[in-house]
């Protein structure tokens, strides 16, 4: 089965990128299991035009050291691009002082995301290469990613598989067993921990998507993200012509 779908979806995103016009993909590898699978089906579908971008931004240094070894073994050159600079220049021009990694004040901390989207598209443009992002079903459906930053995407292949699935993706595709196993977190401060943020596990998170069940609190925390961020998932409102 998960052949099957290796297969489609790498289909799909050739597809995709050649109804663009454009000859390749740009991924940024966070050392995490989302962008692992996003890349290795980028590289069964342009063996040779996959570029992995690691854009440290005050993150885990073992983030990179993971990030690498998913390049390596999936044979993905990558480009780093650190982005301590430019986000404390913003972070002292906002604030007006240093920044601290534990502060999770979200106009803050959504600067990362978005200097990485930043980047991503440059390096795009410059190779004429789409920019393909890494959000799963999971996120989605609560808009767990920073609207215009890890949002901000040309196509989204793993957005219809739910975390678990994402994880049985992962082993056909032979992802390093620490990739799968490492807990998921947006590394938007230090110990940022997806799970603990959104006040859900991905385990309920994925049950309730494909079932509709869960305990009524799960179902409430989850509706209540579904509302307030839906908002993510469409392009801006326009009024109609007066
Ligand atoms: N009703 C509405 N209609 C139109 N726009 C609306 C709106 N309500 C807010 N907005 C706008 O949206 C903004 C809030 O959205 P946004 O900026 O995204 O910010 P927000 O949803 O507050 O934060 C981003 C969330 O995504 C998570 N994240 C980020 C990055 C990566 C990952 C990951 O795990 O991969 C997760 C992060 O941990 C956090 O929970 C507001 O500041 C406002 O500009
Ligand atoms: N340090 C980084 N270097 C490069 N890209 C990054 C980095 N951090 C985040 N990204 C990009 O933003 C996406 C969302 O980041 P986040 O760290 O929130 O992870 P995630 O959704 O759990 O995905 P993953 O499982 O790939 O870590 C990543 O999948 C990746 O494409």
């Amino acid at each position: 089965m998960m052949d099957y779908l290796a297969d489609k979806l790498t289909q799909w995103i050739k597809a995709e990128i050649q109804k663009a016009g454009a000859l390749g993909a740009v991924v940024g590898l966070s050392g995490g299991i989302d962008s692992a699978v996003t890349a290795a089906l980028c590289k069964r579908a342009f063996p040779d035009h996959v570029l992995g971008v690691i854009m440290p931004c005050f993150s885990n240094p073992q983030d990179a050291k993971d990030a690498r070894l998913v390049a390596e073994t999936l044979g993905v050159p990558i480009e780093t691009v650190n982005l301590d600079e430019p986000f404390k220049w913003f972070v002292h021009r906002f604030t007006g002082q240093d920044y601290d990694v534990h502060c999770c004040d979200m106009s803050i901390v959504n600067i990362k995301p978005r200097l990485r989207m930043i980047t991503l598209y440059h390096l795009a443009a410059r190779h004429n290469y789409l920019v393909v992002g890494t959000g799963n079903r999971a996120e989605l459906v609560v808009g767990h990613f920073t609207k215009y930053g890890d949002g901000g995407v040309d196509l989204l292949p793993i957005a219809n598989l739910v975390k678990c699935q994402v994880k049985e993706l992962a082993e056909e595709l032979g992802i390093p067993r620490r990739i799968i196993d490492k807990a998921p977190s947006a590394g938007l401060w230090f110990d940022h921990c997806d799970e603990k943020e959104m006040g859900v596990t991905y385990k309920d998170l994925d049950h309730y998507i494909l079932t509709e069940e869960g305990p009524e609190e799960v179902k409430e925390i989850i509706q209540n993200l579904e509302r307030k961020r839906e908002h993510k998932k469409f392009l801006p409102p326009i009024p109609p012509v007066f």
